[in-house]
């Protein structure tokens, strides 16, 4: 039979099924079955009429490129160690995104055009509603790994390859990517791809875990396995644990321990998965020999032995430079508080990490010195002879952040300048870039950011030559970005990449060391001359305590800076600070008889010298009444009564 007649018969093949249902001659299995039925009432293809392979254009492949970019990378040497196994048999690899582009590509250049036209090629759409029942469209469709082989392809033009292809899932259990590998001339049998099906399974696994333990780099990790041996090497299970044994993440043998345990949903933890105590697991050492642990599953009585997978420093960036401590003295980081232990958390993190090249994430509410805390670890780096460069992401319009950023050669677009213009990105070369309100920047630039920070280059706009740059980024919002991500409009892979650590900036008004802030603020204000030097007087320290400072320091400038112009003498009065920040610090006036008793006094006697009614009755806390009574210096023992 030649080709022609085959695909005929392959056609009619179809139609019957379509109108009777009969069974195919040779069906792979019920799922083909049911791909078919898919094929003939959700997509309405017609069998009799073939499709050519659908190739996106670079553009597109480029934007599903994008899209897995961070995957793509973690997954590139398996994918390369795979195709080295099956090239000499005659398969090419595929690996398709979650829509069933085709976004890595190897094969045997000396068949191209045949292989293109077959559609085993990058850019190739294997989606099941465009291209019918085949390996990749119909794993996204069931979930689960198969082999499409010959006539169990919908369209008569796949009728000659053989496909098998596994999933790829995130760590959230997300179908992520397709592993495929194809053959164009195939045996007819089909139990001469039992193989191909265990191997691309083995490797879809392979790559998934790898992408795991990457996304988990900075967490432990316990892995196990049903064997002793093989833990280390290539243990089935993974979960991303914090100290106190809680699960964060685990890959899908992973998950598969946790589902139908309702003890174990969301929070689950190991020791309500394994009969053990948290010190067992942390017992067991990271560094030794003998690094593996028996631990019984509690459902099943099961043992599986384990080892922890240690997190990942952060490269030092200078070999044999003497490591940072938390307790160093480093006056550029030290300056920015006192005796706040939030702040000192942070503070000691910032010094343990300032030499090395992890990205940081620093969070904190509008005004509470994000920027500030970016130029300070910059300044007390081994990049401060390099520039500090900060990018508002937020403020830079959309039409202009492009060439902003990475520049353009000459002559690149009408209206660029005629020499050429250097991105910011490439002025931060040799010191850091600073990304304030990252959480505003727009998806497609949050794209090119991240190749950026992977690859170390850029790419000028009209250049054909990448630049490399080499610079620490410090990026920093106000903005929960878990819930920018959970809607789509900030990266993932982008989050992890830049958020080597979190610092995290407390609020003015929860900071135990108001005090010291309120102070080294006006001392800066003065240093730097922005203001002349000027006393604060005590009562107007206690009214800039009082009050909860919702622009935070930005706020506390401008308050300052309100004051200082405004007092007289050289000494700032509570009198002289903006209203909105004395006005929580006095009893408001009430509509009593007029007179020379304070409303405050008035209350004070109505509530015969009871605080907590006189609170009440305001509207205000405890604290606040005795910071009134203090300034209206009355001393408890003399309440009116
Ligand atoms: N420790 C400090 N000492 C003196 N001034 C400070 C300090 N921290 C912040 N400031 C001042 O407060 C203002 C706000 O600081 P900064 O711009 O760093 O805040 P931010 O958190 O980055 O704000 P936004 O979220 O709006 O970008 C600036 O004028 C800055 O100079």
């Amino acid at each position: 039979m030649n080709t022609q007649q085959a695909q005929r018969r392959h056609i009619d093949a179809i139609l019957r099924y379509a109108d009777d249902g009969s069974p195919p001659e040779s069906p792979g299995s019920e799922l083909i079955g049911r791909s078919w039925t898919r094929c003939l009432r959700d997509y309405g293809l017609d069998p009799s009429r073939p499709r050519s392979a659908r190739i996106v254009t670079q553009q597109t492949l480029r934007e599903h490129q994008d899209s897995v970019d961070e995957f793509l990378s973690v997954a590139r040497a398996g994918v390369e160690q795979l195709y080295g196994m099956i090239a000499r048999l005659g398969y090419v690899l595929l690996l398709t995104d979650h829509r069933g582009i085709t976004v890595q590509y190897l094969g045997d250049q000396r068949s191209d055009r045949r292989l293109r036209k077959a559609g085993l090629y990058l850019g190739a759409d294997w989606s099941e509603p465009y291209a019918g029942t085949c390996a990749v469209g119909t794993c996204i469709q069931e979930n689960q790994a198969l082999t499409c082989h010959r006539i169990d392809h919908f369209d008569a033009t796949h009728i000659g390859l053989t496909c098998t292809s596994a999933p790829i899932r995130d760590p959230s259990g997300k179908l992520l990517a397709v592993l495929d590998i194809s053959a164009l001339d195939s045996p007819q049998a089909r139990h001469s791809q039992t193989f191909a099906l265990h191997l691309t399974q083995l490797y879809a696994r392979m790559i998934e875990d790898a992408y795991f333990l990457r996304r988990y780099r900075n967490q432990t990790v316990f892995r196990c396995d049903a064997s002793r041996e093989f833990v280390q090497v290539n243990g089935q299970y993974l979960f991303a644990i914090d100290d106190e044994g809680g699960i964060g993440a685990a890959n899908t043998a992973g998950r598969s321990l946790l589902d139908g345990r309702p003890e174990t949903g969301d929070g689950a933890s190991l020791t309500q998965l394994f009969d053990c105590r948290l010190r067992d697991i942390w017992s067991i050492p990271y560094d030794q020999d003998d690094q593996v642990r028996a631990f019984r599953l509690r459902q099943s009585g099961e043992t599986l032995f384990a080892a922890l997978i240690q997190p990942r420093a952060p490269v030092p960036t200078t070999a044999g430079k003497p490591r940072e401590h938390s307790e160093d003295v480093v006056p550029e980081l030290d300056r920015l508080a006192a005796d706040d232990p939030v702040m000192r958390r942070t503070l000691g993190l910032a010094k343990r990490l300032r030499n090395r090249d992890v990205g940081l994430l620093i969070l904190g509410e509008t005004g509470t010195g994000k920027e500030v805390l970016a130029r300070a670890i910059h300044a007390a780096s081994h990049r401060s002879r390099g520039a500090f460069v900060a990018i508002n992401c937020a403020a830079i319009p959309e039409s202009l952040i492009e060439s902003e950023l990475f520049g353009y050669v000459a002559g690149a677009f009408t209206g660029a300048r005629a020499r050429g213009m250097r991105g910011l990105i490439q002025q931060a070369d040799g010191g850091t870039l600073f990304l304030d309100e990252i959480g505003d920047m727009p998806l497609p630039l949050q794209t090119r950011l991240l190749r950026v920070l992977a690859e170390g280059e850029i790419l000028p706009i009209g250049a054909d030559r990448p630049v490399r740059v080499n610079c620490r980024v410090i990026a920093a919002t106000h903005q929960d970005l878990g819930e920018r991500i959970a809607h789509g409009q900030f990266r993932e892979d982008l989050y992890y990449r830049l958020n080597g650590a979190t610092l995290r900036l407390p609020p003015l008004r929860r900071r135990a060391d108001r005090p010291h802030v309120i102070r080294s603020v006006l001392d800066t204000l003065v240093a730097q001359g922005r203001l002349s030097a000027v006393r604060l007087r005590a009562d107007a320290m206690s009214a800039l305590l009082a009050y909860d400072w919702p622009g935070n320091i930005r706020q506390l400038v401008n308050a300052l800076a309100f004051a200082e112009a405004t007092c007289e003498g050289g000494e700032i009065t509570a009198n002289d600070l903006p209203e909105e920040c004395v006005s929580g610090c006095l009893p408001p006036a009430d509509d009593g008889p007029a007179g020379d008793e304070s409303p405050l006094r008035r209350a004070l006697r109505a509530e015969q010298g009871n605080i907590s009614a006189v609170a009440r009755r305001f509207g205000v806390s405890r604290p606040t009444v005795y910071r009134w009574l203090a300034r209206e210096g009355i001393a408890l023992r003399r309440l009116p009564g």
